[in-house]
């Protein structure tokens, strides 16, 4: 049977997101560890100063040690807000501890826009994305918005590299890709 693209898509979505609602407080705290570890050896690697992050939601592995890490470091990192009036668009804001900040459309934690804190995007080192489900060649399923498939178009002409963020349980044999998916630079597993 040929079951449509997009249906196959929607049905890994849920599947996956339901695995990664159901990890443990521990496995949730054991990926961020390994992933935070992961992710500033290669910031280090990369000499990486502007980074773009996001704050997790739906159990999503969580960014925050790494954030506060960044900090630490006085490495400079950047969360995604959408697009005020560019429809599926993300721009990306410098965040702060004193960073207003508020809920976008979606729930999801947001600095409050503000025209002078915001980076231009191929100015960026590293966008860490997060992502629903990816397999082995690096090719990522986001939450169904296409909003970093426009954030990362022809990456591989632009300075920064794109790095995917994931729990073990997010992989998949082989997802089934549109011709506008755009493969992750590479992907850190917690
Ligand atoms: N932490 C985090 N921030 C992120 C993303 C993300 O995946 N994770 N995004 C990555 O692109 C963007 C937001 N994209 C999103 C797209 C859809 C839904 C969502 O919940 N959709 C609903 C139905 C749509 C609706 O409510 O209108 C759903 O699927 O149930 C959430 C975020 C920008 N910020
Ligand atoms: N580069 C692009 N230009 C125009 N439309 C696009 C582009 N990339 C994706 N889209 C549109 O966005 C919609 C959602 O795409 P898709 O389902 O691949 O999102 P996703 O990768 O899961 O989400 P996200 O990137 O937000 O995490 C699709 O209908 C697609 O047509």
């Amino acid at each position: 049977m040929n079951i449509p693209i997009q249906q196959q898509r929607q049905q890994i979505r849920q599947q996956i997101r339901q695995s990664r609602q159901n990890l443990t407080a521990l496995e949730q705290q054991k990926a961020e560890q390994n992933v935070t570890q992961q992710a500033l050896q290669l910031i280090e690697t990369r000499k990486a100063r502007h980074i773009a992050l996001y704050l997790s939601f739906d159990g999503e592995i969580s960014t925050k040690k790494l954030i506060e890490n960044l900090w630490q470091k006085k490495i400079d990192v950047y969360l995604p807000v959408l697009h005020p009036f560019s429809k599926g668009h993300l721009l990306f804001l410098k965040y702060e501890t004193s960073t207003p900040m508020i809920k976008n459309k979606f729930g999801i934690i947001e600095p409050k826009l503000d025209v002078t804190k915001v980076f231009p995007t191929q100015k960026l080192d590293i966008i860490f994305t997060p992502l629903v489900a990816f397999d082995k060649q690096g090719n990522r399923l986001g939450m169904g918005g296409g909003f970093y498939d426009r954030t990362l178009q022809n990456w591989q002409q632009k300075h920064f590299i794109p790095v995917g963020l994931a729990h073990a349980c997010q992989e998949v044999e082989q997802l089934p890709v549109e011709i506008w998916d755009i493969p992750l630079a590479q992907i850190l597993i917690g």
